[in-house]
């Protein structure tokens, strides 16, 4: 079919969009694929792990927040030029184009942005991740969380082979009965999962008019704040980990996500650090040059202060900005 899939790819913080992009991109189904990252933080870590994963697809970066409060003409840019270097290169348009948005963002103001893509051949579809485990708890503590659902034409239910998913029935109740309308991909392959994802022929629409309402954009997350968590460089893996532990502790379920890329001593090389809620994945080596803020760590807790943030943070030396 003609024109080009444009997926909005959503989904709560650490629900598994950048885990399911990289698992299609991955497939074989990837060809003529373009990608837009947006991630939370002033530091752009989705970018630099899907950057260095793609493959030769073109990958364009949108670091200046969350995608659904600040960029709008961030956006199209980056569109207008994927599109037009695509173009240059004489080659036809793309198959699809996948924006992954932060986990914070909200799919209304983005889909309203597109409107000035107007003249484009685009088909947009929601699509949005759901935890197996979290996903109904996040929907209820969570308006952002909430909204992403409500809004998908497609629900993709992850992390089903954790502990503590329970039964994939159970978790695709929760998720109908918070948007029964959407299309639920629920495979246990994880590359089943991806490939249906975004080539499975859930509902479309075409892009919508440019808006006519305005002060619709810089809605806030009220509850949620971001921090930017500074590691000084060569501290063993021991002293981070010891941070971390400290972390999940003091903060308790107030904690969202954890993530940045830090320098270890005697690794050659980024390392990654993620977190979802108090659960941390072992660290991950990244190729010397991978991109990144080497020493900056995205944060993001709701209803704590920074000023008790940078209080559990200070014995590790590492400070907090916002
Ligand atoms: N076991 C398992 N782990 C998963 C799955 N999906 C994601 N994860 C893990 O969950 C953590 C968060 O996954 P991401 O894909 O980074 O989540 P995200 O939604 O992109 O996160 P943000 O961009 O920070 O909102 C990582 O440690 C992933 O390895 C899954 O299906 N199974």
């Amino acid at each position: 079919m003609a024109g080009t899939d444009f997926h909005i790819l959503c989904g709560f913080l650490g629900s598994g969009k950048t885990t399911l992009l990289l698992d299609f991109l991955a497939g074989q189904d990837a060809a003529d694929t373009a990608v837009l990252v947006n991630d939370v933080g002033r530091i752009d870590v989705d970018g630099a792990v899907v950057g260095r994963s793609s493959t030769g697809l073109p990958v364009a970066m949108l670091p200046n927040g969350c995608v659904c409060c600040s960029i709008g003409n961030e956006l199209v840019a980056s569109v207008e030029t994927l599109v037009a270097d695509r173009d240059d290169a004489g080659l036809p348009p793309f198959r699809r184009m996948i924006l992954e948005c932060s986990g914070l963002s909200r799919p209304g103001p983005i889909v309203r942005s597109l409107g000035d893509l107007g003249r484009h051949d685009f088909r947009v579809r929601v699509l949005a991740t759901f935890d197996a485990g979290q996903g109904a708890a996040h929907a209820v503590h969570f308006e952002e969380a909430a909204a992403q659902l409500a809004a998908a034409q497609t629900i993709v239910l992850s992390k089903l082979d954790l502990d503590g998913a329970g039964p994939v029935e159970a978790a695709a109740a929760a998720a109908r009965a918070i948007n029964p309308f959407a299309r639920l991909v629920a495979e246990p392959d994880r590359a089943a999962r991806a490939a249906a994802a975004f080539t499975g022929h859930g509902p479309s629409a075409a892009v919508p008019p440019a808006p006519t309402v305005v002060g619709l954009r810089g809605l806030l997350h009220p509850r949620i704040a971001v921090f930017l968590a500074t590691v000084p460089p060569g501290r063993p893996w021991e002293a981070i980990a010891h941070w971390i532990e400290d972390l999940a502790a003091r903060c308790g379920d107030r904690l969202l996500r954890v993530k940045g890329l830090v320098a270890v001593a005697g690794v050659d090389g980024p390392v990654l650090v993620q977190g979802v809620g108090t659960i941390f994945s072992p660290p991950v080596r990244m190729p010397p040059g991978s991109g990144g803020d080497l020493g900056s760590v995205v944060v993001i807790a709701h209803d704590l202060s920074a000023v008790d943030l940078a209080a559990t943070c200070a014995p590790h030396g590492v400070t907090i900005g916002q």
